[in-house]
């Protein structure tokens, strides 16, 4: 017997992230597209979808997410801007529904959580660790929402490893100049049209450093993703923040 398609709804659907998910839906034979909506639409239509993909803006996902939890709906959220104080209240709202997933994930390309995962484990080796992220220049946000999970996730293996952030002898800066700092680690933002999605985690050690870089070229490079996070959360209830989860590295 063949399944039926997962119903999927897609959340910002005008955008530039929207859009692409829109149409690896279309294009993914497990799952159907059943609304596809942006700001001022009326929310009815996601009624009859089992996963909601929100790529809309920081400052609109958790109304979103309120509505969707309320109205017993998967979520599948790739929009940044997720504080430990958002994470709460969505752990609180999740715990009356227990049967529902959310999947946040602050990059969706295999590539970007790979890249996060050796940065992790290259943490405790180099007690300097320092990030670029450089993206095209309509993003909302800085620093990404990319570089501050890898940040923080260098700081809990630094934190697991007991090891210290290495010393810096900046005593004099312009401001900003060292970049914001996350966790203790120095987070350096560019904005530049023609670049899609980049971060660089630079280490530094006795007489070496160490560079891993990860390219979006594309934003079909989130799709994959995507599309495995829609397929997961439906059997992942509670909140699951990351891909590394649902990829199991
Ligand atoms: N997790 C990941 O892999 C990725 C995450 N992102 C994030 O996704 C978000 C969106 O990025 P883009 O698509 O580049 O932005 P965009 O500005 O091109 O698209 C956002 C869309 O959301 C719509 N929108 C705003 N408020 C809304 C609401 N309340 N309900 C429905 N639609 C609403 C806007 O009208 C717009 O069409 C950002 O937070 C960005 O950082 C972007 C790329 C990859
Ligand atoms: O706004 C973007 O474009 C991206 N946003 C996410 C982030 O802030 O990390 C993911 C990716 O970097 C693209």
């Amino acid at each position: 017997m063949t399944e039926s398609p997962i119903r999927v709804g897609v959340l910002g659907a005008r955008g530039r992230m929207g859009a692409t998910v829109v149409k690896a839906v279309e294009g993914a034979a497990d799952q159907e597209l059943v609304a596809a909506l942006d700001a001022g639409d009326d929310f009815a239509p996601l009624e009859s979808a089992q996963v909601v993909v929100d790529f809309t803006h920081p400052d609109a996902v958790m109304d979103n997410l309120r509505w969707l939890i309320a109205h017993d709906l998967h979520a599948v959220v790739g929009t940044t801007g997720f504080s430990e104080e958002r994470l709460t209240e969505l752990r609180g709202l999740l715990a009356d529904k227990p049967q529902l997933g959310v999947l946040i994930a602050p990059n969706f390309a295999l590539g970007a959580v790979l890249a996060m995962r050796f940065a992790a484990q290259a943490a405790k080796f180099y007690a300097s660790a320092e990030i670029i992220e450089l993206h095209h220049n309509r993003k909302a946000d800085a620093p990404s929402g990319t570089a501050a999970h890898t940040a923080r996730m260098i700081a809990a293996a630094r934190a697991e490893a007991g090891v210290a952030p290495g010393p810096d002898a900046t005593t004099s800066e312009v401001d900003g100049a060292r970049g914001a700092s996350v966790e203790d680690v120095h987070v350096h933002s560019v904005r530049l049209p023609g670049l899609v999605a980049h971060e660089e985690i630079l280490f530094g050690g006795e007489g070496e450093t160490l560079t891993i870089r990860h390219d979006s070229l594309d934003r079909t490079s989130f799709m994959p993703g995507v599309l495995l996070g829609v397929r997961s959360v439906v059997s992942r209830p509670g909140l699951t923040v990351g891909l590394e989860n649902v990829l199991d590295l």
